[in-house]
């Protein structure tokens, strides 16, 4: 088909790119300190100061059982996952890093996705 021609892949639905930006953000190396919920017992403080936690899990059940009413809703739970991060972590630290890694590739990711749209 043309679009086999010009060497495009075929336009992924909008409402599959959720699945597919979550399984890329669930394998991304920086991704280690978000695919659980924070254990709140081990981390002092976190409970006080982060009042709503959010984790990759959290989000894979949501989209798994389409809790999801809209893209929206998806995107701001992937975003207080990052938040709540730079909230709670230095920049400079191992998990600080991280978050801010995983966010420039989720922002660039998302970008590329929609253009294939
Ligand atoms: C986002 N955030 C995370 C932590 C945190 O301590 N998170 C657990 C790190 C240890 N967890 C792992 O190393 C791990 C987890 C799952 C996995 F599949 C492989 C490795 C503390 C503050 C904070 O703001």
């Amino acid at each position: 088909s043309l679009l086999v021609l010009c060497g495009r892949s075929p336009p992924l639905r909008v409402s599959l790119f959720p699945r597919v930006l979550l399984g890329e953000l669930e394998a991304h190396q920086d991704a280690w300190p978000f695919l659980l919920p924070v254990d709140q017992r081990s981390v002092p403080g976190y409970r006080k100061v982060i009042r709503r936690p959010m984790d990759l899990s959290t989000i894979r059940g949501r989209v798994s059982s389409n809790q999801y009413p809209d893209t929206e809703a998806f995107l701001s739970d992937l975003a207080l996952v990052l938040d709540n991060c730079e909230r709670f972590n230095e920049d400079r630290s191992e998990i600080g890093r991280a978050g801010l890694r995983l966010r420039s590739f989720l922002e660039r990711r998302w970008a590329q996705l929609l253009q294939q749209s």
